[in-house]
C-alpha cells in the first residue's frame, strides 16, 4: 500500500490555497484504508458522502432558484458505490424539499443497496423503469445528479449506461456529478464526455477533475481522519465552521 503519494495536478480553492489530486489507485488505496485501518464500514462513509453530495447541490441550485414549478431532480446511479451515494443523495434531497426521481437500472444484489433501495421508497421517491428522453428530462426535471460511476470506472463503456451518457450529453438541464464525471477517465478526463455543471469531489479531488470546466466545484466527504490525510498528504482545505462540504472554485 503506498503511502508517499503523487501531487500531480492543484486546484485553487475557494478563500485561497491549493489542493492537490489524485489517481484512480491513490484513491483506491485511501478508500481501503478507511475501511481496513480505519474500521469505517461503507454504509458511515455513504451516509456521510451522499449527504454531503445533497448539501452541494442545495447549495448550487437552491430550490427557490429553480425554474420548474416542482423541484424535480433526476438521480441516476450506477451499480457500485457511487451509485450509493447517489440513492443517500436522493433521500437528503428529499429531506431538503426536493422532488428527486431515481433511475436504477444496474441493482447490486447486495444488502446495503437494497436498503438504501427500501429507504428510497419508503419516503416516497419514485423510480424509473427506463431512461427519459433528452427532452423529457429538460421539460420535466430542474436538474440530474450523476452517481452512475465514480473511481473504480475502467475502460470502454458497457451498457445500459453507454445510452444513458449518450442522453446525458444531449440533456440542457444542469448536471450535477457525484465524484467524478460518469464516463470519465479517472485520470485523464474525456473531451467528448458529459460535461457537468457541478462536481462534487469526495475525500479529495481526481485527476480527471483538472479538466472539469462546469461553474460549481465542491469538495464533501469530511470524514478523514487527521493521521490518514497527514500520511496520504491530501492537504485538505479547512471546512467552513461545522459545514460538511467546501467549495473549491
Ligand atoms: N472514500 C470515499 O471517498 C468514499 C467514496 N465512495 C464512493 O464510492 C465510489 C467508488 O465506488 P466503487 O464501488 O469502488 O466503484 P464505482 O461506483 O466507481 O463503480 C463500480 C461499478 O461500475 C462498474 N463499471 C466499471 N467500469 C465500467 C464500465 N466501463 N462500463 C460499465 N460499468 C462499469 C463496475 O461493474 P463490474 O461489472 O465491473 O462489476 C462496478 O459495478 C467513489 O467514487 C465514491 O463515489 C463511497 O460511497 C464512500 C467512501
Ligand atoms: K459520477
Amino acid at each position: 500500500m503506498c503511502s508517499h503519494l503523487k501531487h500531480s495536478i492543484r486546484f485553487p480553492f475557494f478563500g485561497g490555497g491549493w489542493l492537490p489530486s489524485y489517481s484512480q489507485e491513490e484513491a483506491q488505496h485511501i478508500d481501503e484504508e478507511l475501511f481496513s485501518e480505519y474500521s469505517f464500514s461503507v454504509d458511515q462513509l455513504m451516509e456521510l458522502a451522499g449527504q454531503s453530495c445533497a448539501i452541494a447541490v442545495a447549495k448550487g441550485y437552491p430550490l427557490q432558484s429553480l425554474l420548474k414549478s416542482t423541484p424535480r431532480v433526476l438521480v441516476v446511479c450506477g451499480p457500485g458505490n457511487n451509485g450509493g451515494d447517489g440513492l443517500v443523495c436522493a433521500r437528503h434531497l428529499k429531506l431538503f424539499g426536493y422532488d428527486p426521481t431515481v433511475l436504477y437500472p444496474k441493482r447490486p444484489n447486495k444488502q446495503l443497496f437494497h436498503n438504501l433501495t427500501t429507504q428510497c421508497e419508503k419516503m416516497e421517491i419514485a423510480f424509473l423503469s427506463k431512461m427519459p428522453e433528452a427532452e423529457e428530462i429538460d421539460e420535466v426535471y430542474n436538474l440530474v445528479v450523476d452517481a452512475i460511476f465514480g473511481f473504480s470506472f475502467k475502460g470502454a463503456v458497457r451498457e445500459p449506461f453507454g445510452d444513458i451518457l449518450s442522453v446525458l450529453k444531449k440533456v440542457t438541464v444542469p448536471i450535477a456529478s457525484v465524484d467524478i464525471p460518469s464516463g470519465w477517465d479517472v485520470e485523464k478526463g474525456s473531451s467528448d464526455g458529459i460535461q457537468p455543471d457541478m462536481l462534487i469531489s469526495l475525500t479529495a479531488p481526481k485527476q480527471a477533475a483538472a479538466h472539469f470546466v462546469g461553474r460549481y466545484h465542491y469538495l464533501g466527504g469530511r470524514f478523514v481522519p487527521p493521521a490518514l490525510e497527514k500520511k496520504y498528504k491530501l492537504g485538505l482545505p479547512q471546512y467552513p465552521g461545522t459545514d460538511c462540504v467546501c467549495q473549491l472554485n
